[in-house]
């Protein structure tokens, strides 16, 4: 712990233990919003497949475009020799592991397998280093990072029992009895094909303990977004995943290609507990507690989560998740009425009649399924045609600012007033939002409002993205334009 001590305190960071939370990152010093905490390059990490991030991504830096696959285990693939090479280290053992999977067996290298094979593998490496530096007599001569190489032999079954930096919740309440049983079903299925891909001899597979490993690796390891949100891949970030959740975080996590980098969202005074959100954060309280419980095994005791069943929480969650007033014209959130017949609207008092409800709702899912299918079949204009279908019941159903009519209005990529509503000042969700708005507004010809939607993005985006970045560059530049070409539109006629 001292190592790492040491080398926080140089960032103006500590790191203590809690008996709830298990490890803690705490300030040193004020930080101002937006400016950076601390940056890290992930421990190991693997490009996702999702329906977000469809099709093969480069194994270093994610990009999608002139991909070419390894030549000797035809599953990894990338844009350049220099990605190449940049992960040739790496690679050159896994890649000996996975020429050695045969036909069918090929796809199930999902992303978390992968994780796993690259996690032990890279272990391996350190150790076998390690090792020879030993032998060699030289004596280790190496700090921080390296120093867990000292614990035990990675054997798949200890591959997070090393000591310190990967020392993942060890000592806190990480009970198995939290996983459901098909959980542990299908980690014990990942588990053997983790076995049959790294071919270790005398490695025998305790299913309860690789279980524990496959939950702690979801419980610690990050999702790889670009600029705008979209997933690109999962890492582990040894001093990242040292953070805590918190759904009303002081903090954000953001990623410059692999890079993982968290910035302050508001003043954090000195010896503060940095925070970042793991979830989506606009959700009701019993939504949260759910995706946390599931994935990450622990009941949030957070600000926002101690007021469950209060008066302010139980009308969040009815604007969040529940239906409109049947006046149009209301926006009051409807509470359901003790004799079970509707829901009472807490404004105007008007009754909403259950089976009204459930009619929309079944409209929605049919138009629902049917978009999905025109996505995934590529049929994008009569998906979009769909969504705007879905927009439109469900401007009738729920809350209008609830989260299903947000998700939907996301798919469309438009962007409305009442986002500001759900969402913190400084979310970069907001900020992408504006920023999508401003790019529609310009397209349509309005420039007045593309530059206050852009300039609300930059607002938002600089203290949660950084200015310095390609992505905010192009921001910058894309609203210096839209200024410009809106004052053209505004001189005086005599101009012309
Ligand atoms: C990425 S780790 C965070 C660091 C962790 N505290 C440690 O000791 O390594 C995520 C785990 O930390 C714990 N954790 C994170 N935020 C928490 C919170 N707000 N309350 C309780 N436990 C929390 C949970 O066990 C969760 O699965």
């Amino acid at each position: 712990m001292e190592e790492l001590q040491k080398a926080l305190n140089e960032k103006n960071l500590s790191v203590s233990t809690n008996p709830e939370k298990g490890r803690c990152l705490f300030t040193t010093h004020d930080f101002a919003p937006g400016e950076f905490i601390i940056s890290e390059n992930p421990y190991v990490c693997v490009p996702s497949k999702n329906k977000e991030s469809a099709g093969l991504k480069c194994e270093w830096c994610f990009s999608s475009k002139n991909l070419k696959k390894c030549s000797s285990c035809h599953v990894v693939w990338y844009c350049s020799s220099y990605c190449q090479k940049l992960d040739w280290k790496m690679h050159r053992v896994e890649c000996q592991c996975l020429s050695k999977v045969e036909g069918e067996r090929v796809k199930y290298l999902t992303p978390s397998i992968r994780l796993m094979v690259k996690l032990c593998l890279r272990r391996q490496l350190e150790y076998d280093k390690c090792h020879r530096q030993l032998q060699a007599g030289g004596g280790l001569g190496i700090s921080y990072p390296l120093v867990f190489l000292l614990a035990r032999h990675c054997a798949f079954l200890d591959i997070m029992t090393h000591v310190e930096l990967f020392d993942f919740n060890w000592f806190i309440h990480q009970d198995m009895a939290d996983i459901d049983e098909k959980q542990l079903v299908l980690y014990a299925q990942m588990a053997n094909l983790v076995n049959l891909i790294l071919q270790w001899p005398d490695s025998e597979i305790n299913i309860k303990e690789i279980a524990e490993n496959f939950s702690k690796l979801a419980c610690n390891a990050h999702t790889i977004c670009d600029s705008e949100l979209i997933p690109h891949g999962t890492g582990l970030y040894p001093v990242i995943s040292i953070i805590n959740h918190s759904c009303l975080p002081n903090s954000v996590l953001v990623f410059e290609g692999r890079l993982a980098v968290v910035r302050a969202v508001q003043h954090i005074p000195k010896g503060t507990e940095v925070l970042i959100s793991y979830i989506e954060t606009a959700g009701s309280t019993v939504t949260r507690q759910k995706a946390l419980k599931e994935q990450y095994l622990f009941s949030c005791t957070c600000s926002r989560c101690i007021k469950l069943g209060q008066f302010d929480d139980i009308r969040e969650s009815a604007i969040l998740e529940g239906y409109s007033c049947k006046n149009g014209e209301c926006s009051g959130f409807l509470l359901r009425n003790s004799d079970g017949t509707g829901f009472i609207c807490q404004q105007c008092g008007l009754l909403r009649d259950k089976d009204d409800i459930k009619t929309i709702t079944t409209e929605v899912k049919l138009m629902s399924e049917k978009a999905s299918m025109f996505l995934s079949a590529g049929r994008y204009a009569e998906a979009s045609a769909a969504y705007m279908m879905i927009e439109k019941l469900q401007m009738k159903l729920d809350h209008p600012f609830s989260v299903n009519l947000m998700r939907t209005r996301e798919t469309l990529l438009k962007a409305h007033a009442w986002f500001f509503c759900v969402y913190p000042r400084f979310h970069p969700l907001l900020g992408l939002q504006y920023y999508t708005s401003g790019k529609l507004e310009w397209l349509l010809g309005d420039t007045e409002e593309a530059v206050k939607s852009l300039t609300k993005a930059w607002d938002a985006l600089r203290i949660t993205h950084g200015t310095k970045t390609p992505f905010m560059m192009e921001l910058a530049s894309k609203l210096e334009e839209a200024h410009a070409e809106a004052s053209y539109k505004l001189r005086p006629r005599n101009d012309y």
